[in-house]
């Protein structure tokens, strides 16, 4: 191959340039993956070209037989990978290999901590591709071209991954891409036919094209060669002969994850329409379902009778399962599917139920069998599947069924209780499952509106994550149990074991009609109502809401993020017993005693989470009544 023009210099963008240098420097300890991640570029370039080749069968060239070839030169010191799969154009190196085209990268890399074992986990997860060359190589040459372009269209990329690139035309190349990495000088180990033979075993044996190695006879290289691995796509082998290790190193080939899967899901059906499911669930958020939001969904690759077709994470998955990872290869539907008929296809339809199905059926298997994984799970994705509630009225019950709270009973803020956990701990004579929410666990866990509650021995579960509100509106149900927030409307804790006598209330309520008169008159349009509490048993106050009215903190959160939100006026309860309470009723000088109901309001508003209107004028009153 000869350079036909002189090469041309251009800078990495800048984001490439911090990825590629935190990949060689945090990702030493695992540096044998550059192996799976090149051969994964390569088998993905070549299911490119058989998927092209279907419409446009002239782009095979006559060479339909894809295979991926590893070869070294231990003199050189130079390995080399080479596919005849789709290849490159010009501007698609400049693309692919100068920029990273994720729309997360930023927030990614700010999201590092500088704190390197954490570093690297993320790293991990945000799948580091071909830039981990750089990890064994201190210099890499690509040379590729596009299938169906000119053989003098060849391209020629080379770089140290320290900052810049160069690039230039070569006018002989062959289809399809070859990678030559430039070993660093303690990385000889990879010029070596057993080590590399063993890495493809490790990591690419479910690879479905060949993968090839200079053929070995008498201690000597030859040049013919020799197919290393299965070469049968994972999912068409029978479950029996498959380990766990095998699934695992396809997980992650797939995945360009480099943790584990927590578990998987392996189908394949036959009746109306044949094909296979191969789903996994994995142990930490990928970087895609950390970042790039709902939108750009990736993950589940949609093949047909073996051959790739597209990533149809959006039509073979609804968004609150985003985080699932896999395969489905249909026996039935047309080769030249588009988006568009995938969309709205009888089959699809089903295959998606099914993914569905199969995917909650693998979270409540894991629930039943794994605490420890599960638990994982919902501290990683929980808040994702919450979006189900919403998103699929169908199967609700099952999904309320996997979430997870912190309650007023679990240790800490971690979301443990289930809604299952709570029923089977409701005291007698409890109807409904009360929950309260505010921003915070430690402001939910104070909440004056559940003191009542609490101190009846009634679990609360606690709403803290900003979903909850979103979430809520959705679910008003559990197994025949209403959901209540109890912030909210009337509480009446009458039936309950230990609840108030009705007619003490009648007569409590009676006795403190001129101080709620009186504290009504006083707070004026600061409150829609002033009413005697049954929530409260320690604090003199606090704020509650119309049955139907958004929650305090919700408004804030949506004006916060720029919406109209009416304002609606809170109801101030009121807890006679008090001695502050007591002391407004009984004071005469007006003055102070409107000074008292204000700050009642306010207290009220503080254990809420709001911010007072005039925090200034809070303090004198304070200070006042200090003096
Ligand atoms: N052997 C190859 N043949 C053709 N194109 C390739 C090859 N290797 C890389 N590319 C192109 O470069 C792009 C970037 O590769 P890289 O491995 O960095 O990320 P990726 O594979 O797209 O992303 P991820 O690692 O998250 O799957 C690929 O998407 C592909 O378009």
């Amino acid at each position: 191959m000869t350079d036909t023009v002189a090469p041309q210099t251009r800078k990495f963008e800048a984001e490439v340039a911090q990825v590629l240098h935190l990949v060689t420097h945090s990702l030493y300890s695992h540096k044998e993956i550059f192996l799976r991640e090149l051969i994964s570029n390569a088998s993905d370039a070549c299911d490119k070209l058989r998927f092209e080749a279907i419409a446009n069968p002239s782009l095979s060239e006559g060479d339909a037989d894809l295979h991926v070839d590893i070869t070294f030169d231990a003199d050189a010191r130079t390995l080399t990978l080479r596919d005849n799969g789709i290849g490159m154009s010009r501007d698609e190196v400049i693309e692919n290999i100068g920029t990273i085209a994720r729309s997360g990268t930023r927030k990614f890399l700010e999201s590092l901590s500088g704190d390197s074992r954490k570093d690297t986990q993320l790293i991990g997860q945000f799948g580091v591709g071909f830039y981990s060359a750089f990890i064994v190589a201190d210099k890499v040459t690509l040379v590729t071209r596009r299938a169906g372009a000119d053989a003098s269209e060849g391209v020629k990329w080379e770089s140290d991954g320290t900052g810049e690139y160069t690039i230039s035309a070569v006018a002989d190349a062959p289809r399809g891409t070859s990678v030559t990495l430039h070993l660093k000088e303690d990385e000889s180990e990879f010029l070596n036919r057993w080590t590399l033979r063993s890495l493809v075993s490790k990591y690419s044996d479910h690879i479905a094209f060949p993968i090839r190695l200079p053929k070995e006879e008498e201690g000597k290289l030859t040049d013919e060669f020799e197919t290393v691995n299965h070469v049968a796509a994972l999912w068409t082998r029978p479950k029996s002969e498959l380990k766990d290790e095998d699934y695992q190193s396809f997980y992650k080939a797939l995945s360009h994850d480099f943790n584990d899967a927590a578990s998987w899901t392996h189908n394949r059906v036959e009746g109306n329409q044949s094909y296979t499911v191969l789903l996994y669930l994995p142990s930490k958020p990928p970087f895609d379902a950390m970042f790039s939001g709902r939108d750009e969904r990736k993950g589940l690759k949609l093949y047909i009778r073996r051959v790739f077709i597209m990533d149809a994470s959006e039509q073979l998955l609804p968004a609150y399962l985003r985080f699932m990872r896999g395969v489905v290869d249909s026996d039935d539907l047309p080769l030249n599917v588009s988006r568009e008929i995938l969309q709205d296809n009888r089959l699809v339809a089903q295959i998606r139920s099914a993914c569905i199905k199969r995917s909650l059926d693998l979270l409540e298997k894991l629930a039943n069998d794994d605490a420890e994984k599960f638990q994982a799970f919902i501290d990683s994705f929980g808040n994702v599947l919450k979006e189900g509630i919403a998103e699929d009225a169908a199967n609700r019950e099952r999904i309320a069924k996997l979430l997870r709270f912190a309650s007023t009973r679990s240790e800490g803020q971690t979301r443990t209780v289930s809604l299952d956990d709570y029923i089977g701990r409701m005291v007698a004579g409890q109807e409904a499952i009360y929950y309260v929410s505010a921003d915070s666990f430690a402001a939910a866990k104070g909440s004056p509106q559940i003191e009542a509650l609490r101190s009846r021995g009634i679990e609360v579960l606690l709403m803290i994550d900003r979903i909850d509100e979103w979430m809520l509106g959705y679910l008003n149900e559990y197994n025949g149990k209403r959901l209540r927030n109890a912030a909210k409307g009337d509480i009446d804790l009458t039936a309950i074991a230990g609840g108030d006598d009705k007619d003490a209330r009648e007569a409590a309520a009676k006795a403190a009609e001129p101080v709620v008169a009186r504290l009504k008159e006083l707070l004026g349009e600061r409150v829609k109502d002033v009413r005697i509490s049954q929530r409260l048993t320690d604090s003199p106050s606090c704020l509650v809401l119309d049955e139907y009215d958004m929650a305090l903190h919700l408004q804030r959160l949506m004006r916060e993020a720029g919406h109209e939100v009416p304002p609606s006026k809170p109801i101030l309860e009121i807890n006679p017993q008090h001695a502050l309470v007591q002391r407004i009723e009984k004071d005469t000088d007006t003055a102070r005693a409107t000074d008292l109901a204000v700050l009642l309001f306010e207290q009220a508003q503080i254990m809420e989470g709001a911010h007072l209107d005039d925090p200034a004028a809070f303090v004198r009153r304070v200070n006042a009544l200090l003096a």
